[in-house]
């Protein structure tokens, strides 16, 4: 084979940075030398001065509605500007985010532009994620072949993140449904299989669940109507997140004064209580007629079923795992199940889904920080993602997990998991906290108490504290436990040194950890 190039130009588009690091480590990386890499912005790539034995890499960003990063907007103007590129080849890498619209956006518009020009392009387009670094150490090796004349490797290399989203959701394989504790409602282990998806996620990173509604809600609805026609009609549009507009339609069809009086802002509080775990089926009920609100008006006016997040219990790869509290009461003679957890925890052999990246609970860029999870509940699904992170990183930290549940026999979500875990060594502390174990209340606050010390020294060491669970019990006391154990132990926040007096204006452990992003929060 020869090779199909004496010279690599790479030209890069980065706003904060990424893209640029990847080209300066294309530029060196010792495969490449023999090529005499030259690296800059794109905004300084001149395409009309490359030759036939000159190979374009570009690496760029995607940035506003996918447009390009700065050092890359006048190199996509002149290319816009030219009708002919029948004699360049190009190998596109391009750094994106699916929690973005217009996924690496800037990067296929310019793909097409240049295909349009009649380009050459010697590998197919990447689009990654936030997970470029995995899509990038794959990528390398596969240029060097190219460049040494192997052009199907470059056919052969697919790294597209496919951006899903509630119109177009991944029907994923449902291959594991296993209750974590004993009791109801249970709490679930569900894994998804999204082998050849183009799915891409991190620890941390949530899933969107599109559910479909329950049957016997829909056979309720639908013999309310007396038409066995509604369940088709309805099994997609949202039944239980009922939005003030949808309200006031249903209010205005059929002229039910006391559902027109419940609309007004001083009622508020007493619609909110109605509205709490209810359904269009107990608004039909309990306002409409048949005959006032017909079948399809009703389907015409509700929104298509929400998709749900969820947060993800894994780590990447061909799998995404989750942890999922059912959903189940009863109000009015009638049970109800969440629409999701239902459709989750039912029957159905795939469901559809996708991913959005949460970067504000991915794991710190520095290896070596401590990290201190505190999480209740199902709350423990990010953490087991994050652990299982450390675990495949190879790079042991100091890690805690204070994980806070009812009873250490019914309720100890992932025991044996987290037994392995501590026993490899990622997990080096476990702090659980069962509330109803003992005569007195133990909650993770307690724990928090409990072990401030060893906590405390995690803190000192520049340790981040990532905490999930039900906003309304966790956040503040969590909140507090941390500044009480700071302020015990000699504040490492702003405004006292340690073991001195705090001053009047001192600011709270947490606060200082907020603001150094080393508070990481997600609360439901
Ligand atoms: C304000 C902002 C806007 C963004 N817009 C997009 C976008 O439209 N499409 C996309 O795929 N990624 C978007 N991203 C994600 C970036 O492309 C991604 O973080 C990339 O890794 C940044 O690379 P860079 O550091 O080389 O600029 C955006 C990021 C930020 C902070």
């Amino acid at each position: 084979m020869t090779s199909i190039a004496d010279r690599v130009i790479i030209g890069y588009g980065s706003e904060s940075g990424n893209a640029r690091g990847l080209a300066q480590r294309l530029g060196a990386a010792p495969a490449l030398q023999a090529f005499a890499p030259v690296v800059l912005p794109l905004n300084d790539v001149r395409h009309d001065e490359l030759g036939n034995r000159d190979l374009l890499v570009i690496i760029s960003s995607s940035f506003g509605d996918g447009e390009p990063p700065a050092n890359a907007e006048d190199f996509m103007v002149r290319i816009q500007q030219t009708n002919d590129l029948s004699g360049l080849r190009h190998a596109i890498f391009g750094l994106g985010d699916t929690a973005y619209p217009s996924f690496c956006g800037f990067t296929k518009s310019l793909c097409a532009a240049l295909a349009e020009r009649h380009a050459t392009a010697v590998i197919n387009r990447v689009d990654a994620d936030v997970t470029f670094e995995a899509f990038f150490d794959r990528w390398v090796p596969v240029l060097h072949r190219v460049l040494q004349g192997d052009e199907q490797a470059g056919r052969d290399l697919h790294l597209q993140v496919v951006a899903y989203d509630e119109n177009s959701a991944f029907a994923a394989p449902v291959v594991e449904r296993r209750q974590l504790n004993l009791d109801k409602p249970g709490a679930w282990h569900i894994r998804f299989d999204i082998t050849g998806s183009g799915m891409a996620y991190r620890a941390g990173d949530n899933l969107y669940v599109v559910p479909e509604n329950d049957t016997e809600l829909l056979a309720a609805i639908a013999g309310w109507y007396n038409d066995p026609d509604v369940v088709d009609l309805l099994r997609r549009r949202e039944l239980r997140q009922i939005g003030k507009s949808v309200l006031r339609e249903l209010a205005r069809l059929s002229g039910n004064d006391r559902l027109k009086d419940m609309l007004k802002i001083s009622r508020k509080k007493e619609l909110d209580g109605y509205l709490r775990g209810a359904d269009v089926l107990d608004l039909l009920r309990d306002f409409c007629t048949p005959q006032s609100v017909e079948s399809a008006a009703l389907a015409n006016l509700l929104p298509a079923c929400l998709p749900r997040a969820y947060s993800i219990a894994s780590v990447g790869g061909d799998f995404v795992d989750l942890c999922v509290r059912e959903v189940i009461h009863e109000r009015g003679g009638r049970m109800r199940r969440g629409t999701a957890t239902g459709w989750l925890l039912g029957d159905s052999d795939s469901i559809r889904v996708f991913c959005r990246s949460n970067p504000g609970f991915h794991l710190p860029a520095d290896s070596s920080a401590p990290l201190v999870l505190v999480g209740t509940g199902t709350g423990i699904a990010p953490l087991m993602g994050l652990l299982r992170e450390v675990q495949a990183d190879g790079k042991r930290r100091e890690t805690c997990l204070i994980f806070g549940e009812k009873s250490s026999e019914r309720d100890f979500l992932y025991r044996d998991e987290l037994a392995a875990l501590r026993a490899d060594g990622v997990l080096t502390h476990l702090l659980p906290a069962f509330s109803r174990d003992g005569p007195e209340k133990y909650y993770v606050q307690h724990a928090i108490a409990q072990h401030g010390g060893q906590l405390h020294a995690m803190l000192e060491q520049g340790a981040h504290v990532y905490l999930c669970g039900n906003k309304q019990h966790l956040e503040q006391a969590v909140t507090q436990a941390l500044d009480a154990i700071a302020m015990r132990n000699g504040v490492q926040g702003e405004g006292v040194e340690p073991g001195g007096e705090p001053l009047a204006d001192v600011v709270p452990l947490s606060q200082v950890l907020m603001r150094s992003g080393r508070f990481h929060r997600e609360l439901y």
